[in-house]
């Protein structure tokens, strides 16, 4: 291979720019021309490439974002999009691809592949942390660093004025940054997409804490994929339990930006030179991932079909830990 292209795809993810730096330089040391195309799948279509030199990722490792942009782009499902797509990588002279993204950006590349015959590599870039195949994904231990220090801060207001806080955290499909922020902010309840918690347990849960004598309560909730279910939880308590103060808050994409953490970063940089690598060594369609702390590839198929479950252990210590 002559020259391959990174592009990041999807969510943007702190730690995307340690990976994108990670992939160009261990594909420049081992002589292959790099491109990066920007926003994704939008930009392939497009024919919008950019040359990419060991010097053009200085000083990205610590920035959040992704300097490559990112998008989620409707004409790369369909057929005629990704023909589209292939013709600009051909007539650029890409014969390989880098994609940093998630379960959606896996699923576009198994099609290109099976389409067109183009070879891609993936890294779990994503907040969610919902890929199967690695332990952590990019950007996940961040989010959690960044919803952790935000109920921190909501604690103190819920602690001085003895209020009720319903926190939302992002994860439309996935409970793991409600889980870890939940069990690292000292929650006493998180509900996750994983498991149904009904409004009444919320109230049950909160009375309990009333009667242990809890003047302030902290409730993390994943987003999940109803919007505002928060508020109807909330509103639901509010009428069984009318003397407590309730307030939600919503953190939102705060969660999705910032400097990465160094866990992150290392994560980022292990999986860009790996990706660069496997490709460059004729590996095709699978995703990088770090199990048990060693290098590993799961075939896009499996990354995007096999769920990867929640710790149980630590979905139950959230009842034990808020007694
Ligand atoms: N079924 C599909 N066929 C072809 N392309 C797809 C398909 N699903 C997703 N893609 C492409 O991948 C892009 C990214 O997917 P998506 O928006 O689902 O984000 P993601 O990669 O899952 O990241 P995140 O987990 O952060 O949301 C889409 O905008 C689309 O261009
Ligand atoms: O920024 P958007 O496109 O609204 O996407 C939000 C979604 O993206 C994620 O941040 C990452 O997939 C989810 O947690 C969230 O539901």
């Amino acid at each position: 291979m002559k020259k391959i292209a990174v592009f990041t795809s999807g969510g943007d993810a702190p730690g995307m720019n340690a990976c994108v730096r990670a992939a160009v330089r261990s594909a420049i040391y081992n002589g292959v021309e790099v491109v990066g195309i920007i926003r994704g799948y939008k930009g392939m279509i497009e024919g919008d490439f950019q040359p990419l030199s060991s010097h053009s990722v200085s000083n990205i490792i610590q920035k959040g974002g992704t300097i490559l942009k990112s998008a989620r782009c409707e004409e790369f499902k369909t057929k005629e999009g990704r023909a589209k797509a292939y013709d600009q990588l051909v007539k650029n002279g890409i014969e390989g691809l880098i994609a940093i993204g998630g379960d959606g950006s896996f699923t576009g590349a198994d099609l290109f592949l099976k389409d067109f015959d183009i070879p891609t590599i993936g890294c779990p870039g994503t907040i969610d942390n919902d890929l199967y195949g690695t332990d952590y994904t990019i950007g996940f231990d961040t989010a959690v660093n960044t919803a952790l220090d935000a109920i921190d801060k909501i604690r103190d207001t819920a602690d001085s004025h003895d209020r009720v806080f319903m926190i939302e955290v992002m994860g439309r499909n996935s409970g793991y940054i409600a889980v870890q922020s939940g069990i690292g902010g000292g929650a006493e309840l998180v509900m996750i997409p994983e498991y149904q918690t009904t409004s009444e347990e919320v109230i049950h849960a909160l009375s309990k804490g009333k009667e242990n004598k809890k003047a302030s309560s902290i409730v993390v909730v994943a987003e999940g994929k109803v919007a505002g279910r928060v508020h109807d939880i909330a509103k639901d308590v509010k009428e069984a339990l009318p003397h407590f103060d309730i307030r939600v808050s919503t953190l939102g994409h705060i969660q999705r930006g910032g400097k990465p953490s160094a866990l992150d970063r290392i994560l980022a940089s292990r999986m860009g030179v790996a990706a660069a690598e496997a490709l460059l060594n004729g590996r095709k369609n699978e995703m990088v991932g770090i199990i048990d702390d060693k290098i590993v590839f799961t075939p896009f198929s499996d990354a995007i079909s096999k769920s990867k479950p929640l710790n149980d252990d630590l979905v139950k210590m959230v009842n034990v830990l808020s007694i």
